[in-house]
């Protein structure tokens, strides 16, 4: 059906991922927090912006191309860091490093990721930054920050949005199963997940994330 109907627009390969995915990755990539307010108006916000044309403005040479960091790229479009995209395709963030490269653009690889640190740089020569969770165990978080940067990740997208996960109602309902984080594997056991009720994903990131960062935290080491 896909080979012949090519999707035009965002919309529709939603309608897609929604046909092919089990329900309980469907909704973990598509939900938000509580009621989802803030992930509705996230949405509407993109609507409320409108696009004034200039007319009579020579548009037969246009360049969207921009710098970031000192890489440069044809357009200010980046792959932002989502966990585990193995939920999605069993190549994982591999596939999505190739795509990256194949249109120039810069790849930022999630703490959460489903493939390897490893894999992912050997896999192709996208530009790549490595996204950094704050771990209350301080030496996994430094640990993959010397692994990305021994295999070419050339920043650190430090996320601080998740003191806490946001109470998602989709994952507690569907007793949504943490992803295997490819990159922990023999730094730390996330076997005891399952005593866990609802989502097993809030429980994970309650054992690990560390709620106490802030301005005032430093991180000797
Ligand atoms: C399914 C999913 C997983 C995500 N995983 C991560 C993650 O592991 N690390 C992170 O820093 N941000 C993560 N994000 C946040 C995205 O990087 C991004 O900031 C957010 O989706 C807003 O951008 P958007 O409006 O283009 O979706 C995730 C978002 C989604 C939808």
């Amino acid at each position: 059906e896909m080979e012949n109907n090519l999707p035009v627009n965002i919309r529709e390969y939603q309608e897609l991922a929604k046909k092919a995915l089990p329900k309980m990755h469907y909704d973990y990539i598509n939900g938000g927090a509580e009621d989802e307010h803030t992930l509705r108006d996230n949405i509407a916000a993109y609507g409320r912006i409108l696009l004034r044309p200039r007319v009579l403005v020579d548009v037969s040479n246009i360049d969207m191309s921009t710098n970031l960091l000192g890489y440069d790229m044809p357009s200010p479009i980046i792959v932002a860091p989502t966990g585990s995209h193995k939920l999605a395709n069993p190549e994982g963030e591999v596939a999505t490093a190739r795509a990256a490269a194949s249109c120039n653009t810069l790849m930022v690889l999630s703490f959460s990721a489903s493939c390897k640190i490893e894999e992912v740089a050997s896999s192709c020569n996208a530009i790549r930054f490595y996204q950094l969770y704050v771990f209350k165990n301080r030496d996994i978080s430094a640990t993959l920050v010397r692994r990305a940067e021994s295999h070419g990740f050339k920043a650190i997208v430090l996320t601080v949005d998740t003191p806490m996960l946001g109470r998602r109602e989709a994952d507690i309902r569907n007793k949504m199963v943490a992803p295997a984080n490819a990159n922990l594997e023999g730094l730390m056991p996330i076997d005891d997940l399952d005593t866990a009720d609802g989502s097993k994903l809030e429980k994970y990131a309650r054992d690990t994330l560390d709620p106490s960062l802030s301005w005032k935290r430093t991180w000797s080491g």
